[in-house]
């Protein structure tokens, strides 16, 4: 699970200080679908690059699997986020040299994976994604929801225990948007991963099992 405990976090450039979010108390369990909802400038992305340890926060507790963040080095921090945590993002994020399948396969070979392995599991997760026909396209080769395949792909291709979305349908139209999610909802189902989401559109929210509503920094709702 993922345990934020009384999370804090202020940006500051020079003397300017913006207060991102505030005393956030959230859980995240094994499974689980949670949105996370709220206007441009409220504190989404911070909260989930927090969850991700992608940025530490100035005060409060974060935990995964048990284990506070703040005491682990870097270096730790990194495992962890390599074994336990996929990230998707609004603008997709593909390495622009890499195909489809080369950008699957990417998280497996930091992770030190035999070929023929990395072989068996790019190839199963582009048939599930249905993406099998386009594997040696590159990115700007792709349509934006294809794309967006490559990126959950390449998130769940380590069997993380969490894959944390910023905006994942922001750049899709809305009926790619619902394929992408009802994908998200399914692969959720089979592989048992939680995802956690960021949005401002409430359709896409009500795909969640759970929504929480940040408002200024602070969780309301
Ligand atoms: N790197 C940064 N440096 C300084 N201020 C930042 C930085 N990132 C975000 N902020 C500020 O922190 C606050 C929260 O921003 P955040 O990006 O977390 O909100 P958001 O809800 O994800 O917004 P959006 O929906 O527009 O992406 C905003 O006031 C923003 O201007």
């Amino acid at each position: 699970m993922i345990e934020l405990d009384g999370v804090s976090h202020t940006y500051r450039i020079g003397e300017q200080r913006t207060s991102a979010i505030r005393e956030v108390d959230f859980r995240v369990d094994q499974g689980e679908i949670v949105s996370i909802v709220g206007p441009s400038g409220s504190g989404k992305s911070t909260l989930l690059n927090v969850m991700g340890c992608l940025l530490t926060p100035d005060s409060g507790a974060v935990r995964i699997m048990g284990k506070d963040m703040s005491r682990l080095s870097d270096a730790a921090k990194a495992e962890i986020r390599r074994l336990h945590i996929g990230f998707i993002f609004q603008s997709f994020n593909l390495i622009p040299v890499l195909n489809a399948f080369e950008n699957i396969e990417y998280p497996l070979i930091i992770g030190g994976a035999a070929a023929g392995e990395r072989k068996r599991r790019v190839g199963a997760i582009l048939e599930r994604v249905g993406l099998a026909q386009h594997q040696h396209k590159r990115p700007d080769q792709l349509s934006g929801g294809q794309k967006q395949r490559v990126a959950i792909a390449r998130a769940l291709i380590t069997n993380p225990g969490f894959v944390l979305a910023d905006e994942p349908t922001a750049n899709l139209d809305s009926h790619t948007a619902t394929e992408i999610l009802a994908l998200m909802s399914e692969l959720n189902r089979e592989l048992k991963t939680a995802l956690i989401f960021s949005t401002h559109d409430p359709k896409v929210s009500a795909f969640a099992h759970k929504q929480v509503r940040i408002e200024d920094g602070t969780l309301v709702a």
